[in-house]
């Protein structure tokens, strides 16, 4: 453990309302660089002018960079300065550095917390500095954000907040800017968070700014988020709660692939069985390469919300053109014509296409439970990398059962007309449904994306729907739960055509589920969501092909 005051790490959270900001976390009592205690809770933080600073001049105080802030500045320049994404640079700087487990836990809080954060530092610091931030040279203005999550929502002593982030400005930047960032940090320290808040919001009174600044969003996509609740039928009142579970790191979910993997080794180390979906469990948390059956591919880390919109995907029924009357469009209560008894027939093996596969989490799970149904599934991925990703994610399924395609998807529907019985299309979307999951997205992302992808996610479809043998499935899935990308893709591809029938996609989750009722349907189609289920907002549209 560094001597830094890294400590008192709170969970890998965003800003938080509280004046302590810190929830959860192992919190316990310790002893500051000054010798200054703290409880439990780490609370001797956060009380404005009774911290006792250290009164040294920024020159004479740290002038080393603390291993685990460094590299939380390592991540915010390279995902403000190349565009990088967080979750892949963060480990190989961890790496790089040879933080141990401790200090890796402070670093993931402190650069994902002030990425998520941003919005909400940003106006906070605004108040701090004499000039607008945009004329800050962009290395101080991350140094400031990574010591305003220090102080506003970690348990970490202020006085080891400001003297490490000084100490980090001086090696990496240089001793200049350390004398401005003391003293604006020092004026960010006065306030706890929801002071601040108090102040920023005081005079607000518009409803999308206000939940803007406090949960850390950009106005626009705390808006797009609302017009998505009340599309899905959910009330617009969950907006908070909406916007404060995309600021909650998300547990790590475990799937063992159905027929190859246990989950019995995940579960002896701590992990918790999962309550939504079989085979699935809540990781205890640590170096998952501990697990033999994670080294070997057939235990996997996957959102939850991933595996029920898969397994869905594998369960629903087909049309085989036999009806049993008044069950027509449920989509699960079907009998299979070729099981009736007396009249079995050798029922040839279906075909699974996974048409937008990379990096292969889907695949995996879909593989694993082909080969169980004796199906067989082709991956399709138009980038190399990925597709290369895919044959790895597939690795621990037996090879006779996928084949990988290098290809667009868009070119299938007319390649291979009407040759698979179930189709996923996993559609390339803004991904606003996993915000939780990659803290930096909500910066990047613009309304304009939300556009661009549309005529994608449609093409997509429909060559999906040219694929699909009569009688056969496709679902449409994004992890996004935008009207733009869900309701209306499908209703805009579903129109003018009477060869298609929409299924049932919330009854079809809930008899893949454990609990049998996720609440997750509203019209014929299903969105999960952070604040709800504790997944990410995946949608699930089902469309049969007449046979
Ligand atoms: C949401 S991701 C799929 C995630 C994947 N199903 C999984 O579970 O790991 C969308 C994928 O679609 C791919 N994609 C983009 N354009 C495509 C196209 N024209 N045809 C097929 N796939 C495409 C992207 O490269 C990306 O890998």
């Amino acid at each position: 453990m560094s001597e830094s005051g890294t400590s008192g790490s709170g969970r890998g959270n965003g800003p938080r309302r509280g004046g302590s900001g810190g929830q959860g976390g192992a919190g316990q009592a310790g002893r500051g660089r000054d010798g200054s205690q703290r409880n439990a809770q780490g609370r001797e933080r956060n009380r404005g002018p009774q911290r006792g600073f250290t009164e040294n001049a920024p020159s004479q105080r740290t002038r080393r960079a603390d291993p685990a802030r460094l590299v939380a500045f390592e991540v915010l320049r390279a995902v403000a300065a190349e565009d990088a994404y967080a979750n892949l640079v963060l480990p190989a700087r961890i790496r790089h550095h040879g933080l141990d487990k401790r200090d890796a836990g402070f670093a993931t809080e402190l650069s994902y917390g002030a990425l998520r954060g941003q919005g909400t530092y940003d106006a906070i610091l605004a108040r701090c500095v004499d000039r607008p931030l945009d004329q800050l040279d962009p290395a101080i203005l991350d140094a400031l954000r990574i010591g305003a999550h220090q102080l506003l929502a970690m348990r970490v002593p202020a006085h080891a907040a400001l003297d490490q982030t000084v100490g980090l400005a001086r090696a990496v930047i240089g001793a200049g800017p350390s004398a401005l960032i003391n003293a604006v940090l020092r004026k960010v320290s006065a306030h706890t968070l929801e002071e601040w808040l108090d102040l920023l919001l005081s005079d607000e009174t518009d409803e999308t700014k206000k939940a803007a600044i406090r949960y850390a969003h950009p106005e626009w996509i705390v808006r797009a988020l609302r017009q998505s609740l009340v599309a899905h039928g959910r009330p617009v009142s969950e907006i908070s709660d909406l916007l404060e579970a995309d600021n909650a790191a998300p547990v790590v979910n475990l799937v063992a692939l159905p027929g190859l993997g246990s989950l019995d080794e995940a579960l002896e180390g701590g992990a918790t069985p999962g309550e939504l979906v079989e085979g699935s469990a809540l990781s205890s948390g640590g170096d998952l390469g501990r697990l033999a059956s994670v080294r070997e591919g057939t235990t996997r880390v996957q959102d939850v919300g991933s595996q029920l919109v898969a397994r869905a995907m594998a369960a629903v029924a087909l049309d085989t053109g036999v009806k049993v009357p008044g069950t027509e469009g449920s989509g699960v209560q079907e009998t299979d014509g070729d099981s009736r008894p007396g009249q079995e027939r050798e029922k040839p093996a279906e075909r699974w296409l996974d048409m937008c596969a990379g990096p292969g989490g889907k695949a995996a799970l879909l593989g694993a439970l082909a080969r169980e149904q004796g199906a067989t599934l082709l991956a399709n991925e138009p980038a190399p990398h990925r597709a290369k990703l895919v044959r790895q994610a597939l690795a621990a399924v037996p090879h006779e059962v996928w084949h990988v395609r290098t290809g667009d998807g868009r070119e299938v529907g007319t390649e291979m007309p009407e040759s698979f019985d179930r189709v996923l299309v996993d559609a390339p979307c803004t991904g606003l449904g996993a915000l939780r999951r990659r803290p930096e997205s909500r910066w990047r992302r613009t309304p304009k994306d939300l556009t661009d992808l549309g005529p994608l996610q449609r093409e997509l479809l429909k060559s999906a729907l040219a694929a699909v043998k009569p009688g056969g499935v496709v679902a449409y899935v994004t992890c996004s739960p935008h009207p733009a990308e869900t309701t209306a893709v499908v209703s805009d591809v579903l129109r003018n055509r009477d060869d298609l029938e929409l299924l049932d996609a919330g009854a079809a989750l809930d008899r893949v589920s454990l609990t049998g009722h996720l609440d997750a349907g509203h019209e014929r189609t299903a969105q999960l969501w952070p604040h709800v289920h504790r997944t990410d907002a995946m949608f699930l549209a089902l469309i049969r092909k007449k046979a």
